[in-house]
């Protein structure tokens, strides 16, 4: 069966269809990493994306059972250039479009995803939908230019209700807004005591759980669309000490002061290189965002930079100069992708734990 692509600017790419027989609109970006199917596609930072693989052959060591980041995938959309029908690996469950299909997930295989990705990097990210051969390419057009897009992705892919990770270390408040299950992972893999909890719980509900650590998890969509995770992390500077992934980077620099602007087609690959401004090594990263702190707007806050990608320059970490709170756009986390700046996690759990021995002042 044929499916195909309409874009904004009236571009199609007409390939075959895979994964779920749906049609579904999103903003089309590209991710280089050459292997991570699975994590990306259940990634919640995602949330109404159609994502091109640039790598020519997804779904060859098919999908197992391990590897999700959350369990409800929120992306709209995947493009191949080709999927393997019969993977092979030891853990393989299933194939990809079998997991497409039973997460209602379409996909398209066949096109020209070089081309595709070219022209996102030429006019920046487009909208698109994914439909069958019948559906009108005027009137897609017509829509994807003129629709109101949904601003309320946190709301959607964030957990409802708090959750507990009992453990014997310090106690880290996670705030989930669209947390990918690597962070958790990485949190209890230290031995803290983890308490998820969700998006919009105030500044007050977070310190009556007389947290030792605050985690700041990924999410997606616009950080200006969440200015109540802004509020929120603005009351808790300086009282706990605070670390913000992707997402809560972003969030922090907001809640700061800053700025931030919408990329042209953004970071979303496996093998993006860092540069860690206060050691001077390099990381290479696992990246998945389309907004970046604007450098023009810290003159007038409290945060310097820590951290640079060195393919453009942009900015990669952010630290407050008086208080214990800093944060990286990229994903120490890694998963998919190298685990180079997986100490990131451990340095926080060394801050908490000495902020501790020093004594936590709550508001
Ligand atoms: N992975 C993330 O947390 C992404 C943050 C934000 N949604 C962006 O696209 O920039």
């Amino acid at each position: 069966m044929k499916r195909q692509l309409i874009l904004e600017n009236g571009a199609v790419f007409v390939g075959e269809a895979f994964g779920a027989e749906r049609v579904r609109e999103g903003e089309v970006v590209f991710n280089t990493g050459m292997t991570g199917y699975q994590e990306i596609l259940s990634d919640p930072s995602y949330c109404d994306q159609i994502v091109t693989m640039t790598y020519p052959l997804i779904g060859n060591y098919g999908i197992n059972r391990d590897d999700f980041e959350s369990i409800i995938p929120a992306v709209a959309g995947l493009i191949v250039k080709e999927v393997t029908e019969v993977p092979s690996h030891w853990r393989s469950e299933s194939t990809l479009h079998e997991m497409l299909i039973e997460k209602g997930i379409p996909g398209l295989a066949g096109i020209d995803t070089r081309r595709l990705t070219k022209l996102i990097r030429e006019h920046g990210t487009l909208k698109g939908r994914l439909c069958n051969l019948e559906t009108s390419i005027k009137e897609t057009v017509q829509t994807l230019k003129t629709k109101e897009w949904l601003t309320d992705q946190v709301r959607r892919v964030s957990t409802t209700m708090s959750y507990e990770s009992p453990g014997s270390g310090p106690r880290i408040v996670l705030v989930d807004f669209g947390m990918k299950k690597g962070i958790l992972r990485e949190v209890i893999r230290l031995g803290c005591d983890v308490l998820v909890v969700p998006f919009d719980t105030t500044s007050e509900e977070i310190l009556q759980l007389h947290p030792d650590g605050i985690v700041l998890s990924n999410g997606p969509g616009d950080p200006k669309a969440v200015p109540e995770a802004i509020e929120t992390v603005r009351h808790l500077i300086g009282k706990v000490p605070l670390f913000g992934i992707c997402l809560g980077h972003q969030l922090l620099a907001l809640a700061c002061g800053a700025n931030t602007v919408k990329m042209r087609f953004g970071h979303r690959g496996a093998n993006h290189p860092v540069k860690d401004l206060q050691t001077g090594q390099f990381y290479m990263t696992s990246q998945n965002h389309g907004y970046a702190v604007d450098p023009e707007s810290l003159a007038n806050t409290d945060l310097e930079v820590t951290h640079i990608a060195i393919n453009d320059q942009s900015i990669e970490g952010l630290r407050h100069k008086q208080h214990l709170a800093y944060s990286v756009q990229f994903h120490p986390e890694a998963t998919p992708g190298p685990e180079d700046s997986s100490q990131l996690f451990e340095q926080f759990f060394q801050d908490v734990k000495q902020s501790k021995k020093v004594g936590v002042q709550y508001a």
